[in-house]
């Protein structure tokens, strides 16, 4: 079902973009290589299910390819989006990135260590925050899980100290050092997790969705707080998302992976490109008009004051929006990314050619 050419399969744009990709965080990548290598990885789960046969349910087993051959490299100080539609294998490989998981097949090396057979050495070179659930304990404060993290990873005091403050401070956690993690909502909770897997220094550190069912103003906060470590502190990061605009603003490079395989590495713009993307521009006017028409977007839909204008997704959407607001009565306006089962669809749709 490999139907779809990718950067690392050597389409001509495709490469370029990886190769742009990768001079953009050129910096580090030339100076200290690759933090992360995984080469031909596979995951085969065993499940059993009931099926129906010769008048009664039997069991029976099967297999699950969840990862299937996957290879690519993150050079230090990258931040990496990996995403792909449900199912796609992206949390199976977290785990066996992290040595939660011991791979069926192939090869990984987080800073020259092999996860699942060192897991120990490893957790104290990375991080990982599953957005779905917490690490943090349950029924204690946030100060007293922070101390234990401390112990439990040896951090000197003074360097705890420090980080703690520091996260404190950008994550806006000093309300909420003394509230049970359970009584924390969900996007303080985040943060609460975020800081839990930074204090003691990780190289590199993994996040599972980490935006998911958070509000705007958490989502902002976390955003930032990523995007301050990556380029202050140099952290290599690598995370899963099911919004494309977590991508947009934080990742310079996108590693899409569907039913197991990759399918894309490169930019996000080169992925709108392959897969001609659309973003959807939401205006709301003042009062009801004709269909606005406008340039480089057409009007899709129209609901009273509410008109709907798909635009290419790769180009900028302010030139449009200057146009409306000079020649409609523009009240409020937001922008929608593309679902990402949306462009996977069109890539498939495409028949895999590279030439996007
Ligand atoms: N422990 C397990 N046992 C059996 N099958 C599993 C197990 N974990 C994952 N799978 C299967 O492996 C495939 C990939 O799952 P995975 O959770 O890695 O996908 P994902 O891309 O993270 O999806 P989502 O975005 O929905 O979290 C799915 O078909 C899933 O049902």
């Amino acid at each position: 079902m490999r139907n779809v050419t990718t950067a690392e399969a050597g389409g001509a744009p495709g490469a370029a973009e990886a190769e742009a990709a990768a001079a953009a965080a050129g910096e580090v990548r030339a100076g200290t290589g690759d933090l992360v290598v995984v080469q031909g990885l596979e995951k085969v789960f065993t499940v059993r299910r009931r099926v129906p046969g010769r008048g009664r349910l039997r069991r029976e087993r099967q297999r699950v390819r969840a990862v299937d051959g996957i290879s690519f490299r993150v050079a230090r100080g990258e931040m990496v989006g990996y995403i792909g539609p449900n199912g796609a294998g992206k949390s199976t490989t977290i785990k066996m990135l992290t040595g939660i998981l011991t791979p069926s097949g192939g090869r990984i090396r987080v800073a020259g260590i092999d996860p699942s057979r060192e897991r120990t050495r490893l957790a104290r070179r990375m991080g990982v925050v599953f957005g779905q659930r917490t690490t943090l304990w349950w029924d204690l404060p946030l100060r007293d899980s922070y101390a234990l993290v401390r112990r439990m990873y040896r951090v000197p005091q003074a360097r705890f100290r420090a980080n703690l403050e520091r996260c404190m401070e950008l994550l806006d956690l000093e309300p909420l050092m003394d509230v049970p993690v359970r009584q924390l909502s969900l996007g303080q909770r985040m943060r609460g997790d975020i800081a839990a897997a930074l204090l003691h220094d990780p190289e590199v550190l993994y996040l599972d969705e980490p935006t998911i069912g958070l509000d705007v103003v958490s989502k902002a906060k976390v955003r930032g707080f990523l995007r301050e470590l990556n380029t202050e502190r140099g952290t290599t990061v690598l995370l899963t998302t099911h919004d494309l605009s977590d991508i947009e603003q934080l990742c310079r490079r996108v590693v899409v992976i569907d039913h197991g395989r990759l399918m894309y590495d490169g930019t996000l713009s080169g992925l709108h490109r392959r897969g001609r993307s659309e973003r959807t521009l939401v205006v709301d006017l003042e009062r009801e008009t004709e269909p606005i028409g406008i340039p480089g977007a057409r009007t899709v839909r129209v609901e009273g004051p509410r008109q709907w204008l798909a635009f290419p997704a790769e180009a900028s959407a302010a030139p449009l929006v200057a146009q409306i607001a000079e020649g409609y009565p523009l009240a409020d306006l937001s922008v929608r990314e593309p679902e990402i089962e949306e462009v996977i669809a069109r890539m498939y749709a495409r028949g895999g050619r590279a030439d996007g």
